[in-house]
């Protein structure tokens, strides 16, 4: 028997593409790369699919509702920014973060190197413990547009608990 303690899951995915530039922002960590990627705001894939999958636990849209790519005020933003505030609604309806789990799919950059620092940085932000965050990666063994290295995805899946 569990008790009394409810937990909610959520899951999330999240696409750029690959532009101009000298480096991509995964999980609020700058990562340097011969290309950056196109987007309204820093385009951290990592942490918009962790975004959309707390939001998916408490059944309250999507980034994109929160933050529309039509508004300016989110253009270049620092994508913590948005971990904060989806944190920050789970905390204020009585759950937080029991885990999340995070893929990295491309073939360059390398993430392994940067996975730890990816995990710090978001436990910081979400004021969890690291061992509470797992960042992994996959390439897509050179298919379809990750393969081609038209882009990067991120998929995570989170489980919120009752505080
Ligand atoms: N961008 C990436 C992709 C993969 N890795 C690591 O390489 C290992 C092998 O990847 P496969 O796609 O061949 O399974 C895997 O353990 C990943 O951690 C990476 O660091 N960066
Ligand atoms: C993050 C937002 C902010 O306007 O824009 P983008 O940086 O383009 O990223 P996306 O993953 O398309 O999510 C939509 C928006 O919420």
């Amino acid at each position: 028997m569990q008790g009394n303690l409810n937990i909610r899951i959520g899951q999330g995915f999240d696409v750029h593409a690959f532009g101009e530039g000298d480096h991509v922002m995964l999980g609020g960590v700058r990562v340097p790369h011969a290309q950056g990627v196109v987007a309204h705001s820093d385009g951290d894939v990592v942490i918009h699919a962790l975004c959309d999958a707390i939001l998916g636990a408490l059944a309250l849209g999507d980034i994109g509702q929160h933050f529309p790519p039509s508004d300016p005020r989110w253009k270049g933003v620092d994508s913590s920014a948005f971990l904060r505030h989806c944190n920050a609604l789970a905390r204020e309806r009585g759950w937080t973060l029991g885990n999340a789990d995070l893929t990295v799919i491309c073939e360059r950059p390398k993430i392994g190197p940067h996975a730890q620092a990816m995990r710090e940085t978001l436990a910081a932000t979400l004021g969890v413990d690291i061992d509470a965050v797992s960042v992994k990666a996959t390439t897509s063994e050179r298919l379809g547009f990750t393969g081609r290295g038209e882009g990067i995805a991120a998929q995570a899946a989170v489980l919120l608990q009752s505080v």
